[in-house]
């Protein structure tokens, strides 16, 4: 029988630590089949920073999450083990240093059997979280929700870097080069080069514009046909969303999707081989009202419904 977490009846859901949800800590259970664990590392912004202090903020937010998820008719908690594996303390001032700590932290926690879903911290760490699923799962369907490609090759010289992930990612054959798809893209680009250079890498895209002309349901037909059977990862940058639903980031962009689309995609992947995901771009500093918190948490809520749903009770 899987340890809840903290019944918000009993003691107020104000009171006491901010685990993810109020879950356990992994510690304390020994064993997970899904980890929610924070990566407070911005070391590798083009721009605003601050997302260091997300994975802190998404588990403030989270208080405020329940036991059962009606869209998805499942109560994740209850299904599965689900607990807060904390965060991976990775060096601020050496980001192939802290690239390799997260990479090591991940394999550890997919060893033990849980899959993690992630709160960065900046795009950078999906580097090092999809060199630790790959090596278990060989290359994977990515599924990348932002606003931004995030195959640029270097900055300032730099190739690890929060806008070149996914280019490394390919690179190190880390990708099922016939499943990458990125979802939400928007804004001016240094070229149109940016995207010949993409789709020679293999990904499809469908932009914000895509997600309003075409809605939520060709989009769901779209992504779910590309990714097939394969082992899929998701990832989330916050970023995908429109400013006000996230204005808490450190690379806004005009004309993002609602939380309410968003959301309406992620339970649209029910039944997709999940095995990893993350919620990355969280900056604080720059949030009102928890607005962007907020939405981070329900979304690492949905990616924790979808993972649960995949195990066996
Ligand atoms: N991954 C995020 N959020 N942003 C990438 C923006 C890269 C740029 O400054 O052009
Ligand atoms: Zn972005
Ligand atoms: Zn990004």
């Amino acid at each position: 029988m899987p340890r809840g977490p903290v019944d918000s009846s009993r003691i107020p859901r104000f009171a006491g630590p901010a685990t993810f949800a109020r879950l356990p800590s992994l510690s304390d259970v020994g064993q997970a089949e899904v980890a929610v664990v924070g990566v407070p590392f911005d070391t590798g912004v083009s721009y605003r920073p601050g997302a260091r202090f997300g994975p802190a903020a998404v588990r403030e937010a989270s208080r405020l999450l329940r036991p059962y998820h009606p869209a998805l008719d499942v109560a994740p908690f209850e299904r599965v083990q689900v607990a807060d594996a904390g965060d991976i303390a990775c060096n601020p001032f050496d980001i192939g240093e802290a690239i390799e700590t997260i990479d090591a932290a991940a394999s550890e926690l997919l060893a033990g059997g849980a899959k993690p879903v992630t709160i960065g911290g900046d795009h950078t760490i999906a580097l090092p979280l999809l060199r630790a699923v790959s090596r278990v799962h060989g290359p994977v369907a990515l599924l990348h929700f932002d606003a931004h490609l995030d195959t640029w090759d270097t900055y300032f010289g730099a190739a690890y870097t929060h806008g070149t992930p996914f280019r490394r990612a390919v690179e190190e054959g880390l990708l099922d080069t016939e499943a990458l798809s990125h979802v939400g893209i928007r804004g001016p680009l240094y070229g149109r080069r940016d995207l010949d250079e993409d789709r020679r890498l293999g990904f499809g895209i469908l932009t914000a514009r895509d997600v309003l002309r075409r809605g939520v349901d060709e989009v769901i037909d779209v992504l779910r046909q590309r990714v097939g059977d394969r082992p899929l990862y998701v990832s989330i940058d916050i970023d995908v969303l429109d400013p006000a639903h996230a204005p808490g980031t450190g690379t806004p962009e005009a004309g993002g999707l609602t939380s309410r689309e968003l959301l309406e995609i992620l339970r649209g992947l029910e039944g997709c081989d999940l095995v990893g995901a993350d919620v990355v771009e969280v900056a604080p500093a720059y949030d009102h009202a928890e607005i962007t918190s907020i939405a981070a948490s329900h979304i690492a809520y949905d990616l924790v419904s979808l993972l649960a749903l995949r195990e066996k009770p």
